[in-house]
């Protein structure tokens, strides 16, 4: 459905938001994941068409977006990372304002989506009174007002609390059921649960794609678990990769990174998502140093 191919966006001379990415999507929830700056948003602002790559192809059904952008925005849903609402307007005006824009008569969609985002019963309410979670809830009401096959969203999630979050994911998963969706975040447990693939960008490259099981497996056999004294943890932490350190009395327990054994009575553990996207980012970015 979605095909990138060697996609570049730069900034001037010196900036390389988006750098030689090529992927293919279909269907699915897709989690982009990121640290702050690796391109996520460059590159979803050229899917969306709200900005050109600098070089390079992406392909909606086989059609140059570039080239006939109105081919993809009439299937697509956007929900940018800054999506505010400072009017006094109701839940169901802004979305009768949206469907205005979007060319779209039709009421019983509109209460149909205020349902689905469960915001009905707040139909009436001033949208500008909403939490940041309905807030993010109407955005993603509003776009799919026009029924999507295509909903990019971006850290959709940043500032909501726990049941919001919940609430979010499982209304993004359910609609990954039909739709593609494209979330950004750099919160590895947004996606952890919904994300049928994860595409995992760095300074602007496309480092991997995956499924959550693939990234675990890669992972397998490097995560290790000691309990060690306190002197030995001060050495130790300058020779390995030290992902998790709790005090426990007069010594630590310790996650590491490692190809093997990092020390005596370390024991392998299986990897959490978190730990398998940092072991990869890591063995990419610096390489595994190995101790004698
Ligand atoms: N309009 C712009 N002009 C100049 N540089 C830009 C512009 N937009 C983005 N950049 C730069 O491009 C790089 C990628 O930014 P981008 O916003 O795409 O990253 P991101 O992964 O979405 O980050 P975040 O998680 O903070 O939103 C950064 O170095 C950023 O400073």
């Amino acid at each position: 459905m979605l095909e990138l191919s060697h996609v570049v966006k730069r900034f001037g001379r010196q900036i390389v938001a988006v750098d030689d990415v090529s992927l293919k999507l279909s269907q699915g929830v897709i989690g982009l994941i990121g640290h702050n700056g690796a391109g996520k948003t460059s590159l979803m602002q050229m899917i969306a068409t709200l900005s050109k790559p600098s070089s390079g192809q992406i392909l909606f059904d086989g059609q140059d977006i570039v080239k006939r952008p109105d081919a993809i925005r009439a299937r697509l849903g956007y929900l940018p990372q800054d999506f505010g609402i400072y009017s006094n307007l109701s839940a169901l005006e802004f979305m009768q304002y949206f469907a205005a824009l979007k060319g779209c008569n039709n009421p019983a969609r509109l209460r149909y989506l205020l349902e689905l985002v469960n915001l009905h019963e707040q139909a009436h309410r001033p949208a500008s009174t909403f939490s940041g979670g309905m807030r993010r809830r109407l955005g993603i009401a509003q776009a799919l007002i026009n029924d999507p096959d295509i909903l990019i969203v971006d850290e959709p999630t940043a500032g909501l609390d726990p049941e919001e979050r919940m609430r979010f994911r499982n209304l993004l998963a359910e609609l990954g059921f039909k739709k593609l969706v494209i979330m950004s975040t750099h919160i590895v447990s947004d996606v952890e649960t919904i994300a049928t693939q994860l595409a995992i960008m760095r300074q602007g490259r496309l480092i991997a794609c995956a499924t959550p099981d693939e990234v675990l497996d890669q992972a397998e056999g490097q995560i290790w678990m000691a309990e060690v004294e306190m002197h030995y943890y001060e050495s130790l932490r300058t020779k390995v990769h030290i992902l998790q350190a709790q005090r426990q009395g007069n010594r630590m327990l310790l996650r590491i990174l490692h190809p093997h054994q990092p020390c005596i009575d370390a024991i392998v553990v299986e990897p959490s998502l978190e730990e398998a996207l940092m072991a990869q980012q890591y063995v990419q970015n610096e390489g595994l140093q190995v101790i004698s």
